[in-house]
């Protein structure tokens, strides 16, 4: 049976939106009716947009009455706990950025995303986790996540020619996106974070239109169209 992402992916005309760090009701509300397809919720302490279980659970309860996908963002995490947290919090997704071993993620009942640090680490990354994760989140190196850094443009495009990737670092609106343009048609989805905040944690709402309408913009597997703002 093909899992929720792996069918959300191939079948969506256009690469998705993934809007990450969501920590408040209104910030996901808005970025559901901007159109995000995926809505990260962070669980790493360490981070400023950082959310407790409870949080999670509140917060995913809220996306499902959205209509809309939520997708657990977590660091060296453990399967049973994740998998006891998706189920209470009616998580659709978890993206996994640590330590974790492949090996103890086969077969989840989630769509599974795995972030990978674009640098000469991450061909053994995405080969280990191929057929295991539904996509992979090319991120820059120096950070697990959310560091606002744009990645190598070339060396992330080597990873998307592999495997379907979303590619992530320091996206902000139309401009951020449109960087990467030599080879943005490789791209499954964009996935935009600390670049759409006011401050951390809280969301400017026309980034977050602005950083959509702009993953949006392509149609997948084509080169870009010179026609945006
Ligand atoms: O956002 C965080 O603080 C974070 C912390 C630890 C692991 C992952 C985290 N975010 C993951 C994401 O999916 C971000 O969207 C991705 O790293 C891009 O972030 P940014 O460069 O800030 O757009």
């Amino acid at each position: 049976m093909t899992r929720f992402l792996t069918s959300l992916i191939e079948q969506a005309e256009r690469p998705l939106a993934k809007v990450c760090g969501l920590t408040g009701q209104r910030d996901v509300e808005l970025a559901a009716a901007a159109g995000a397809d995926l809505l990260g919720l962070v669980s790493y302490p360490k981070s400023p947009r950082h959310l407790s279980d409870l949080q999670v659970v509140a917060l995913g309860h809220i996306i499902e009455k959205l209509a809309a996908r939520s997708v657990l963002v977590i660091v060296d995490a453990d399967r049973a706990g994740v998998d006891r947290l998706v189920h209470e919090a009616r998580l659709d997704a978890v993206q996994l950025c640590g330590m974790e071993e492949p090996g103890d993620w086969r077969n989840t009942s989630y769509g599974l995303l795995r972030r990978i640090g674009v640098d000469e680490h991450g061909d053994a990354e995405l080969a280990a986790w191929k057929g295991i994760a539904d996509a992979f989140v090319l991120d820059h190196p120096s950070s697990a996540g959310g560091s606002g850094r744009t990645v190598d443009p070339e060396h992330a495009a080597e990873f998307a020619r592999e495997a379907p990737c979303f590619l992530a670092g320091g996206l902000d609106g139309d401009a951020g996106v449109f960087h990467h343009a030599p080879s943005i048609g490789l791209y499954r989805g964009f996935d935009a974070s600390s670049r759409l905040e006011i401050e951390p944690g809280t969301k400017d709402p026309d980034r977050v239109k602005s950083f959509i309408d702009a993953a949006h913009r392509y149609s997948k597997g084509n080169a870009p169209s010179q026609d945006h703002d």
